[in-house]
């Protein structure tokens, strides 16, 4: 799949991660996210194109999936222990890392 279709994913569940109460709902909303912010590490985002692999820009695009990937971490943690006021809370920290990233890379 392309890196619109991970985006797309991604802002689906995110949409469920903001919407539910239920802990087993945002547990699999959070690790779908998980899973497709993975797989869009392996993606050139269309501006980083002329770029080689090893570009210190690309670096940053995929350090900016991870600082997303460690967020959802923090945030699934919680909601496996239940605690799902505090893991919707570090959920919405999730868009100012896409904001933040969209700014740079979209
Ligand atoms: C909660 C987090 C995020 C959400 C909800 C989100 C959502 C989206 C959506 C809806 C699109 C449009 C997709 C389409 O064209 O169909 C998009 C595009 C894009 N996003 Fe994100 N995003 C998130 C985080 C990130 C992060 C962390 C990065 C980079 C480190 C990123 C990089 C991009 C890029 C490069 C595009 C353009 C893709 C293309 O050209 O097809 N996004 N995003």
């Amino acid at each position: 799949r392309d890196l619109g279709d991970d985006m797309d994913i991604i802002a689906s569940n995110y949409k469920t991660v903001n919407k539910t109460t239920d802990a087993g709902e945002l547990t699999k909303a959070l690790q779908v996210m998980r899973d497709a912010a993975t797989d869009a590490k392996q993606a050139t985002p269309e501006k980083l194109e002329s770029e080689p692999k090893d570009s210190p820009k690309l670096k940053d695009y995929q350090a900016g999936l991870d600082t997303l990937i460690g967020q959802i971490d923090t945030s699934m943690a919680l909601a496996k222990a239940g605690k799902v006021d505090e893991a919707k809370d570090a959920a919405k920290k999730l868009a100012d890392i896409r904001n933040e990233n969209h700014k740079k890379f979209r």
